[in-house]
């Protein structure tokens, strides 16, 4: 489970401040799918950012699996970061020298799984994720949506707490995009993940489990999905037009 309690972070720019999350408190449970969604400038991205370590809080806790990963020792906090986060980016940062087969390796090499542990995992996440065709091609010989989905599968390769994702689908068209939801799907089902995702794709925030709005570096609102993607789809537009009116991004 990873709680977030009453987070804040202010930047500061030639002497003025610019307060970005103001108290943020929210709870992401173990094989949950949650989207987080806001307008721009909202505190979304800067949330991810704390949350993975890459940049500093001014108050609040980050608390995963029972510890606080906000406060220790340095070189304990990226031991907690490699071995319990797992990240996927808009723009995929696979290692184009390597195969898809080898970038999903090696978060697993750095971690010093043994090699037959790591070639067993790697054909499960390939299956899982439908991308066993690819796996001797290098990502420019793949599509978008494939490179996410191979993402995704280096993302779980060293079985992390929670998978934190920053615009997944933001630079795929919609049916690559359709593609990555449905990985997401499968990661929760057939593997337990937990997921954390920014996103401005209300369609994708649908299949969600729960939906998490920021305004102004706040909590505006939760909602939980209950029924079909399609009709939460429609109550989510309905909620996006209450945090935003016309102003909404998503
Ligand atoms: N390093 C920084 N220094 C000063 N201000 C910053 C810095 N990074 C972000 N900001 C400001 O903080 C606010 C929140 O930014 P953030 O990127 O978290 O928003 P967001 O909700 O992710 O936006 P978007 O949807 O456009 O990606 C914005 O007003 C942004 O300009």
């Amino acid at each position: 489970m990873l709680q977030i309690e009453k987070v804040s972070k202010t930047y500061h720019s030639k002497g003025i401040d610019y307060p970005v999350l103001k108290e943020i408190t929210a709870t992401i449970h173990d094989g949950e799918f949650v989207a987080i969604m806001g307008p721009s400038g909202s505190g979304k991205t800067t949330l991810l950012n704390v949350i993975s370590g890459f940049i500093s809080a001014d108050g609040g806790k980050v608390i995963l699996d029972g510890q606080d990963i906000l406060t220790g020792e340095e070189n304990e906090l990226a031991e907690i970061r490699q071995h319990k986060l797992g990240f996927v980016f808009q723009d995929f940062m696979l290692l184009n020298g390597l195969t898809i087969r080898e970038n999903i390796f090696l978060p697993q090499i750095i971690a010093g799984k043994p090699k037959s542990q790591m070639e067993q995992n790697t054909h499960t996440l390939l299956e899982v994720f439908g991308i066993e065709e690819i796996a001797e091609k290098y990502p420019a010989e793949v599509s978008g949506g494939q490179k996410q989905r191979a993402s995704i599968a280096r993302a779980l390769s060293n079985n992390p707490s929670i998978i934190l994702a920053d615009e997944p689908t933001g630079n795929l068209d919609s049916k690559s995009s359709t593609a990555v939801i449905e990985a997401f799907l499968n990661a929760k089902e057939k593997i337990g993940a937990t997921i954390f995702m920014v996103t401005h794709d209300a369609f994708a925030a649908s299949y969600a489990d729960k939906v998490i709005a920021l305004k102004d570096g706040i909590v505006f609102g939760e909602l939980v999905r209950h029924g079909q993607p399609r009709d939460f789809l429609d109550e989510l537009l309905d909620f996006t037009r209450k945090v935003n009116g016309d102003g909404y991004d998503a």
